[in-house]
């Protein structure tokens, strides 16, 4: 792949990498509600495959398939897609099976797995889907998935990352015990393998010891495209040093921009080449033919989203706390007495909120096109989800989605996006049918596959055997 400079922006990619984080059940809290979305989880099977496809039909460069370790069912009013999910490595293994070209990625937790076994499924499915697999590792300690791996003592202090540097020795390590030729078949003398070209790896550090070789050949990637997600400095740091793809979530098109540099230096400085590292931000586009379209999908969301208006139906729901209209006078400073939640905030109480109402009338504006004063007016429920629902949500034309993503592309901030849809299937088809072409036309994205393997797709070359 060709990458460009400017001058003041570090060197990136030619063309945007493209990811769909899949969830099946939505992206948006209640885009499980909206008239014909995919709403059933024992439906999941034909779901998935029918979103490797529509992806890898537009030329996505992979599927990313996150993964959470407890069902946590107090999350079914905020992360509904949490409460039922196949696990990841089922999934891209299942998903391997059904589609030819696009990289597939799945998750694996640093804290409750073993390297080995990691290690073995990766290079499995990496050589079961022909050099298309990438191995996202969370080092997430949450407290109710240890309580589900027998730590419920767990402590949350230990150093993860220092664990997880070790548990990525390990996993190369092991991957690279086998040479590429270390099987020679050879039916004349009996020998299948020639022994010289396996070692052992040995390995014992602080938190691991593991004796290898694998008992799976070497992945024909070489090493599993490792991708790493979070936002904090180590993880940056641990980004910089063992990822192919890094997902990041920043807030700002500037905290974006300050991001992919100091990452990108970071990568320098480590002496690894800046563009073997793929910085993504999440991306939750709500798409309609025209604006006004992705407004009313946009308003349908909202109107569906479970909010205490004081019926008998929201007391039997048992909503979170945060979904009271108490809630939201607490927000915008004012009491806000006699308000309901679809009652229009009118301008003299506008000009009395605080900075954060403010703020929650721009976001309001941005999705929805509502202003305060304006013919399509801005309620109090509008308020409430632009402040409950804070996933990095566009909603508008084609254009207006292209146009977000070349600007951030173009400013340096990102390689590329993680697509999240709010609900399926209708939103991510509009995805890849509507704002694809767009990119296409503008020369943003690839189109057709020029590789057949996740490392050919990020551009990456094949890392030699240590
Ligand atoms: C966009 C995004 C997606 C993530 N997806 C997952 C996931 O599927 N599973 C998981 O356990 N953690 C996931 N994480 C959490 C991170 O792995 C990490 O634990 C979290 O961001 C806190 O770490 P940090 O303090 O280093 O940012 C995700 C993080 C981001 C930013």
């Amino acid at each position: 792949m060709k990458t460009r400079t400017s001058l003041n922006a570090p060197e990136h990619s030619d063309h945007l990498v493209l990811s769909a984080m899949v969830r099946t059940l939505g992206a948006f809290p209640s885009g499980w509600r909206y008239p014909g979305a995919h709403k059933d989880p024992a439906k999941d099977a034909e779901a998935l495959k029918r979103v490797a496809k529509a992806a890898e039909k537009s030329g996505f460069d992979f599927l990313f398939l996150g993964d959470w370790l407890s069902a946590d069912i107090d999350l079914e009013f905020s992360d509904p897609h949490l409460l039922s999910r196949a696990d990841s490595l089922s999934t891209a293994s299942y998903l391997a099976a059904s589609t030819r070209r696009i990289g597939i990625v799945g998750t694996v937790n640093v804290a409750h797995s073993e390297p080995y076994a990691t290690a073995r499924s990766a290079a499995s499915i990496d050589r079961l889907s022909h050099g298309r697999f990438g191995l996202n590792l969370t080092v997430g300690t949450d407290a109710r998935g240890a309580a589900n791996f027998g730590k419920a003592g767990y402590s949350p202090e230990f150093d993860r990352f220092e664990v997880a540097d070790e548990y990525v020795q390990v996993l190369r390590g092991l991957w690279d015990g086998w040479d590429d030729s270390a099987f020679v078949h050879d039916t004349e003398s009996g020998a299948l393998i020639d022994r010289s070209r396996v070692t052992a790896l040995d390995h014992v550090g602080r938190s691991y010891a593991v004796a290898g070789p694998l008992n799976v050949q070497r992945p024909v990637q070489g090493h599993v495209p490792l991708m790493h997600a979070g936002t904090s400095r180590r993880a940056l740091e641990f980004a910089a040093e063992f990822a192919d793809i890094y997902l990041a979530a920043s807030a700002t098109l500037d905290e974006a921009r300050n991001l992919y540099a100091e990452t990108k230096l970071r990568v320098g400085a480590l002496g690894r080449p800046s563009e073997s590292l793929s910085i993504i931000a999440p991306l939750l586009p709500v798409v309609g033919e025209t604006r006004a379209e992705a407004y009313e999908v946009y308003d349908t969301l909202v109107e569906l989203f479970q909010v205490d208006d004081g019926s008998d139906r929201a007391a039997k729901l048992d909503l979170p706390a945060n979904r009271s209209a108490q809630s939201l006078r607490q927000l915008v400073g004012l009491p806000l007495a006699d308000r309901s939640i679809d009652d229009v905030v009118t301008a003299p109480t506008a000009a009395r909120f605080n900075n954060t109402g403010h703020r929650l009338l721009d976001v309001v504006a941005d999705r929805s096109g509502r202003r305060v004063g304006g013919d399509r007016p801005v309620t109090y429920r509008h308020l409430l989800v632009a402040h409950l629902v804070r996933s990095p949500l566009v909603v508008g034309s084609p254009a207006d989605i292209a146009d977000h993503m070349e600007r951030w592309f173009r400013a340096g901030a990102v390689d590329g996006f993680g697509i999240l849809s709010a609900f399926l299937h209708e939103q991510f088809e509009s995805f890849t049918r509507l704002v694809v072409p767009e990119l296409a036309r503008r020369g943003l994205v690839r189109g057709n596959y020029a590789a057949s393997t996740l490392r050919g797709h990020l551009g990456a070359s094949l890392p030699g055997r240590r």
